[in-house]
């Protein structure tokens, strides 16, 4: 069974041009006028885009005493209902549990996803056993990233020797560590402070985590990821000091990768203000949103290259699950949704403001992530033998965000009433139609995990400089005698 996409657009990272998709057993095969197929879908007056990657999701994450609410199906559901057609989720390990077991979990959760899915590894200990199963997990079971939390101590934080550790055995092996970078300890002292001040509502979560506790960490890991000698990606971004830190970084040489969510882009820290505890609840997430002059230096390193990808970090909990913080806003559940809207909040405040081209759009939010995650072409491009996750965007397609009709499994939405103009038509997973207009055509299950193989050039590039430029011992004749 073959389809060919007709009569559209195609808008890729790097081009604007006329020409007909045809698909064949999940792949692109063939791209040109005039083709034909079994099924035709009409994309007349519609951009054929590479589907896109969210790099950063949470489902169905043990975290704060519960579990985000969305699960592979639901959260796949979503994704590919709002354009995006793989994610990459988070094998957490609990504390001193094998990372082979952690992932064992993941796959037994991932078994109902609607579009393709791959894994980072979270480093939440350290110790023989972690240092030993980082290489099955990189040479065998096809994961190339771990992620390290310079936050949440007591829970998830990890400490500095450890992430040098890591992120020297990320080196040795072609991986690249990811940071959630934030000053864990600061923090925890300042949570303390607040509530013994009697601020315990939601609003006391953004003041105890400025933009301050967010640039030091962030610049903190880079200088880490340097010593070490391994590129580093510094996920959900989301102030003024952190991109500055990334900046200064990737034009000292350093390969680092910032990464802003939707919701940081487009809401802002009056939400915490809203009189009403669950509005302000439902918000809750780290780094916490910001003030304008954070955003637009968000939009900038867009728009500049100085940060590389847009992510949900789709941890979605009920309004039930965010009422565990009554009285005390450090037991919210920290973490909020955006799969299903991620694309068409970017296009509607991104390309319809001018702020992004339509090939930027491509580039954030599906070419680079891939190009980074080491999967590209197979994701991230539409180039014949490609897998055709593809979206036909309707650019005069328009929606308001509402919880009612959304397919997250939450009962409300961080972005309702949010109007958007820019929606898919078409979304294909593996060539399997599954979106059509708005109706969810999805098949539990069609998903399939995505293994990632080492990276070779940039790793290699970066030992054989560290190797050069290593510590010597200066070889001397003719050494004095010791004057003691
Ligand atoms: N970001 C957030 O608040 N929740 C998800 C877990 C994490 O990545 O920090
Ligand atoms: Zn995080």
């Amino acid at each position: 069974m073959s389809t060919v996409i007709k009569g559209g657009t195609v808008v890729t990272a790097d081009l604007t041009y006329e020409a007909d998709v045809a698909i064949e057993n999940g792949r692109v095969a063939a791209i040109g006028k005039g083709l034909s197929g079994d099924e035709t879908l009409d994309a007349t007056g519609c951009y054929v885009m590479p589907g896109g990657i969210d790099p950063h999701t949470h489902l169905e994450m043990p975290f704060m005493g519960t579990y985000s609410s969305d699960d592979f199906e639901s959260g796949t559901r979503a994704a590919l209902a709002g354009g995006t057609t793989m994610v990459v989720d988070f094998a957490l390990p609990s504390p001193d549990q094998s990372l082979l077991d952690a992932l064992s979990m993941w796959h037994n959760k991932s078994g109902r996803a609607n579009c393709d899915y791959s894994y980072h590894m979270a480093i939440t200990w350290w110790g023989e056993q972690v240092f030993n199963e980082m290489e099955t997990v990189v040479r065998e079971k096809g994961i190339n990233t771990f992620k390290h939390f310079m936050a949440y101590k007591g829970a998830l934080m990890v400490d500095d020797d450890e992430m040098f550790a890591s992120f020297q055995r990320c080196a040795e092996l072609g991986a690249l560590p990811l940071v959630h970078a934030e000053n864990g300890d600061v923090v925890a002292q300042l949570q303390a402070k607040l509530l013994a001040e009697g601020n315990n509502g939601p609003e006391a979560h953004a003041y105890s985590r400025p933009a301050e506790v967010e640039g030091e960490a962030t610049n903190r890991a880079i200088m880490i990821a340097d010593m070490a000698g391994v590129p580093v990606y510094i996920v959900h971004t989301s102030c003024e000091q952190a991109h500055e830190a990334i900046r200064r970084a990737r034009q000292n040489g350093i390969r680092a990768y910032g990464e802003p969510l939707i919701q940081h882009l487009t809401l802002d820290e009056s939400e915490y203000a809203n009189p009403d505890w669950d509005h302000a609840a439902r918000r809750v997430m780290s780094p916490p949103f910001r003030n304008k002059k954070h955003q637009d230096s968000l939009w900038a390193g867009l728009q500049a290259g100085s940060l590389s990808c847009v992510a949900t970090d789709h941890c979605a909990f009920t309004t039930e699950q965010k009422r565990y913080g009554v009285g005390d806003f450090t037991r919210i559940p920290n973490g909020t949704g955006g799969l299903e809207d991620r694309m068409p909040m970017l296009w509607t405040h991104g390309v319809n403001t001018g702020r992004l081209t339509m090939n930027e759009f491509v580039a954030v939010t599906s070419t680079n992530i891939a190009k980074i995650l080491n999967t590209y072409p197979r994701k991230g491009a539409i180039l014949v033998g490609s897998d055709a996750d593809i979206v036909v965007w309707d650019p005069s397609k328009e929606k308001t965000i509402s919880s009612k009709t959304q397919q997250s499994a939450i009962d409300y939405n961080v972005f309702e009433g949010k109007h958007v103009k820019g929606l898919p038509r078409y979304v294909l997973s593996r060539g399997l139609v599954s979106i059509v207009d708005g109706e969810v055509k999805t098949r539990e299950g069609h998903g399939e995990f995505v293994a990632r193989e080492p990276f070779q050039a940039v790793n290699k590039a970066l030992s054989t400089w560290k190797e050069i430029t290593s510590p010597r011992k200066v070889e001397r004749s003719g050494i004095p005698a010791s004057g003691v």
